[in-house]
């Protein structure tokens, strides 16, 4: 039976298989597409990074992840698919071989390994790392609340046992802070998309504060274009907005900090759905997800681009 890869995208996968499609996905288009290591997890894992480039130079770039909170399968799934649309359609569609003609991509699909084999292995809604927590019996940081921008405020919790538990220190988590390194090394990232799921939302900073950000107009004209692309395709409604009013207050979160070190595109989606399934979400939903999120994912690409 020969395994065509549109089944392969129909599946959630475990690290392993995905780390292996990796690495098949570099073989097959060598041109485009290389992988790099940004650092290892707390339990010695790889952190590995898709590299869509076409230019020699350091072309100004974006940055998307997926999983960095483990239990949210539909966004490693979705992450797999657009490393692929973004590989088999360079050279074919015209607005993304235009966007990598002057724009290199960077893509972490598995952003917190640790706990995605967590979640195969032992609990599969589990949120966090795996790093212990010393005096502790409760393991893991929440890697969106371990941020230097608003750290230790609203929306997060100094008890190791909680979900949301900010960690010891700004970025004391190896997942968190090999992403911080990588973007500030680069030195060149127009924009930064951190893709969580669920609840069917685009948001903007703040999520640490209630005070607008500066470039807030702009954003969220930028978001309601997205959203609207995105409904396009199979009708999914998503809310857009920023973090501290669109769903509630979040300190040390990814994109406040990327956004205050001067990423002005940065952004999360809420992939689907809105509580139904929730973080189990059907494998059946896997392609239309990321299906619909591609266009809105290449507004915001040709925005930073063209600003
Ligand atoms: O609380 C979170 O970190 C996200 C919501 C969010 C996402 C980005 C920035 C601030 C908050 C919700 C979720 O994706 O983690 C789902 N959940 O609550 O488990
Ligand atoms: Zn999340």
């Amino acid at each position: 039976r020969s395994c065509s890869w549109s089944e392969f995208f129909s599946f959630y996968h475990t690290l392993d298989e995905i780390y292996s499609w990796m690495d098949y996905l570099v073989a097959r288009h060598p041109n485009l597409v290389s992988k790099i290591q940004i650092g290892e997890s707390y339990e010695k894992r790889p952190l590995y990074v898709l590299k869509f480039s076409t230019g020699k130079s350091r072309y100004r770039a974006i940055w998307i992840d997926t999983g960095i909170h483990s239990r949210e399968w539909i966004t490693q799934a979705t992450g797999v698919w657009i490393a692929n649309k973004i590989a088999t359609e360079y050279g074919k569609n015209a607005s993304l071989t235009a966007l990598l003609d002057c724009m290199d991509i960077f893509l972490e699909i598995v952003a917190n390994p640790d706990g995605f084999a967590y979640t195969h292995s032992r609990d599969r809604l589990w949120r966090k790392t795996r790093s212990i927590n010393p005096g502790s019996l409760c393991v893991g940081v929440d890697p969106n609340r371990n941020w230097g921008a608003g750290f230790g405020g609203l929306g997060a919790s100094s008890n190791p046992c909680s979900q949301m538990y900010h960690g010891p220190r700004p970025f004391s988590e190896n997942e968190t802070r090999a992403i911080a390194n990588f973007i500030l090394g680069h030195g060149n990232v127009a924009a930064v998309i951190s893709i969580h799921s669920y609840s069917q939302v685009l948001m903007y900073p703040y999520g640490y504060t209630s005070q607008p950000a500066p470039d807030r107009q702009e954003l969220d004209a930028l978001a309601k274009e997205a959203v609207e692309a995105l409904a396009a395709v199979h009708g999914t409604r998503y809310k857009y907005g920023n973090v501290f009013s669109t769903i509630y207050p979040a300190g040390g979160i990814t994109i406040d900090w990327t956004y205050d070190i001067g990423v002005k595109y940065s952004y999360t989606f809420e992939l689907r759905d809105t509580g139904c399934y929730g973080f189990l979400l059907p494998a059946s939903q896997i392609i239309p997800t990321a299906e619909e999120t591609w266009p809105a994912l290449m507004k915001i690409m040709e925005h930073a681009r063209d600003h």
